[in-house]
């Protein structure tokens, strides 16, 4: 016994529970692959500090309930719902367990073109940037007035430009020695989240009273979560294309604006972005000049360090 000491906070769960799942309509096919990460919180401070195990809902169980659900949910194709379903699940199964905290990244898998026509059953892993679902279900207020709070994003989609990107106008002192450019690579890897509005839950999902079935009419809203990833997809990637770029600030600021504008439902958008710096090879050595921006041909990808540019737009 400490008496220096408290548990402050605690939450567990099972992570990495790597799911695929085929939905069969007839000879077409939908598929599905997630990697799941499904925490809780609750009256479970005992397991900590007594070793009671008696509150410990096993974390092999939080993988079974996931394959269970993954197997039976009519959500199961849309990362948002099922993450709902899930986290609504463990907090309305468990009395002494008050939040759910669901995380669910979406691999890509798209359907292969075959002469312009889409394969019934064949997919092709078209891009490593994975679609990003972060759900918590908090029940403290009730387990019969259960409030889910909803943001999704895009992970690790990697862009480069080539042109239409300056830098100039930035503070000069002795400690500068990055030189104007009007022209440059910009190259970053986008972490993009957005966020709902909170809205009330219940099981089954979306189906019984308490204002559930106002979110399936909302245009935009979590039960529409692909057209939001859809939308936040296109205007990041037109935007970074388009953009004549004074920074990554000022790019950054354009995209997560016309998030906003387009989707009513989004409350805030927030993008980290890296600026993996390309550095032009001085080849004065030969009398080469690879320096100045219309001659710059040759470059040095730098792993480390890049620039971090980070923030948030919010609706008003
Ligand atoms: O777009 C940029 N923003 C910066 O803040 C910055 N800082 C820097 O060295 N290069 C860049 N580029």
């Amino acid at each position: 016994m400490s008496a220096e000491s408290y548990l402050s906070h605690a939450r567990y769960g099972k992570d990495k529970v790597r799911v695929f799942r085929i939905v069969r309509d007839g000879k077409w096919h939908n598929i599905v692959e997630y990697n799941v990460c499904a925490l809780m919180e609750g009256d479970i401070d005992v397991s900590y500090t007594e070793a009671d195990n008696r509150v410990v809902v096993a974390t092999d169980s939080v993988k079974n309930i996931t394959y269970y659900l993954a197997k039976t949910s009519p959500h199961i194709l849309s990362p948002e719902r099922f993450a709902l379903h899930l986290g609504t699940f463990l907090v309305s199964k468990y009395a002494h367990i008050h939040k759910a905290f669901v995380t669910i990244e979406k691999l890509r898998w798209q359907r292969i073109a075959v002469d312009g026509t889409e394969h019934p059953h064949s997919f092709v892993r078209d891009g490593d940037d994975k679609l990003v679902t972060s759900v918590e279900i908090d029940g403290t207020q009730g387990k019969d007035k259960l409030v889910a709070k909803v943001s999704s994003g895009i992970t690790d989609l990697l862009v480069l430009k080539s042109s239409g990107s300056a830098f100039e106008n930035f503070v000069r002192d002795e400690f500068t020695t990055l030189v104007e450019v009007d022209d440059r690579i910009f190259s970053t890897s986008v972490d993009l989240t957005y966020t709902f509005s909170p809205f009330p839950v219940s099981l089954p999902l979306f189906e019984q009273s308490s204002g559930q079935e106002e979110i399936v009419k909302t245009k935009g809203s979590p039960w529409d979560g692909e057209v939001v990833a859809k939308s936040a997809r296109k205007i990041t990637l037109d935007t970074f294309a388009t953009d004549e770029s004074a920074s990554v600030q000022a790019t950054l600021y354009k995209m997560a604006q016309q998030i906003v504008a387009e989707n009513s439902q989004v409350q805030s958008v927030k993008y980290t972005l890296p600026n993996k710096h390309y550095v032009p090879v001085d080849m004065r050595y030969k009398g080469i000049d690879n320096l100045t921006p219309a001659q710059a041909e040759v470059f040095i990808p730098i792993a480390a360090p890049s620039g971090l540019i980070s923030a948030t737009v919010s609706r008003k």
